[in-house]
């Protein structure tokens, strides 16, 4: 009596092509003995029946990317999947750099949400709060603008009403592009902030860049250059702008990469400022003005 054809794995064909073998089980695997059990599974479903199955099998399996699986052709003809949109087609095949931006923001909110240490009373650092809100004062816009205000109607020298009237540009400007940026990218501050600051303006609700990085990083480089201090102040006043940033990550205000993208944009800022230094030569209306107040 002739035994009945067997599988590769040695199983009756009737029996196997009846059998509810999952994708991936050796029904479905090559060697040619598989070829029943694949045409019973594939005829057991209408076409192009389910929408979404025919499109995962059409991008992922390896049957259709390489076109010469053997059992592609041994059936009866198949209705062609339905074509891939475009935008499916994006997200099956990520870009290189499109994994590496999603890891960074990943990583970006997983460390700002571990270093958000007193964004609430009651956060493990909780009780660092004032400290870390009296910082958020020193590098708000507000106490420089008045300040600097302030001591230009106070000075009596052409030198130094030039630079604090090149500190009022460089604080107006940095206003203006975070405001700008802001706007354009309209990332939200994260969730565990508490949104509790000292006057705010109504793009301040998004968080990307941090305009307290910029302040600090452009006021500091401002300093630096423009004022005669001995190297322990010098120090003081670069510890103060990371501190001022780093707290902003602390009190939960912001993520790492705003604050990171904020020191870069406040450092830029300067070099502004510096290219376009304002004075009585080049700027002899603004000078003459400020005089006659
Ligand atoms: C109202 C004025 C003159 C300035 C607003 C200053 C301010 C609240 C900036 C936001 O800083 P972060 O982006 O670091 O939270």
């Amino acid at each position: 009596m002739p035994s009945p054809r067997r599988n590769a794995d040695g199983r009756p064909l009737a029996a196997s092509a009846s059998s509810t073998s999952s994708p991936g089980s050796p029904a479905h695997g090559g060697g040619g003995g598989g070829r029943f059990e694949f045409q019973s599974l594939l005829g057991s479903r209408a076409p192009g029946a389910d929408p979404t199955c025919a499109r995962l099998r059409a991008s992922e399996s390896p049957v259709h990317r390489r076109g010469s699986f053997p059992l592609a052709g041994a059936g009866p003809p198949q209705a062609a999947p339905a074509p891939l949109p475009e935008e499916d087609r994006m997200d099956l095949n990520p870009s290189f750099l499109g994994i590496a931006l999603r890891s960074l923001l990943a990583i970006d909110l997983w460390l700002s949400k571990k270093l958000g240490v007193c964004a609430v009373e009651s956060s493990s650092w909780g009780s660092m709060r004032p400290l870390m809100k009296l910082l958020e004062i020193s590098g708000h816009g507000i106490p420089w603008l008045l300040g600097t205000l302030y001591c230009l109607s106070r000075s009596d020298s052409w030198a130094g009403r030039e630079v604090l009237m090149n500190l009022l540009f460089a604080l107006l400007l940095d206003l203006l592009l975070v405001a700008l940026i802001k706007g354009l990218v309209r990332r939200r501050r994260p969730a565990h902030n508490q949104m509790d600051m000292f006057v705010t303006l109504s793009v301040d609700k998004y968080s990307f860049p941090s305009g307290h990085a910029t302040r600090a990083a452009l006021v500091s480089r401002f300093v630096l250059n423009h004022l005669v201090l001995a190297i322990p102040l010098r120090v003081l006043v670069v510890l103060w702008a990371f501190i001022v940033g780093f707290s902003r990550v602390m009190l939960g205000r912001h993520n790492v990469t705003d604050v990171a993208f904020g020191f870069f944009l406040g450092y830029t800022q300067y070099s502004i400022v510096d290219y376009f230094w304002l004075s009585p030569h080049n700027a002899p209306v603004l000078f003459v003005l400020w005089n006659q107040q």
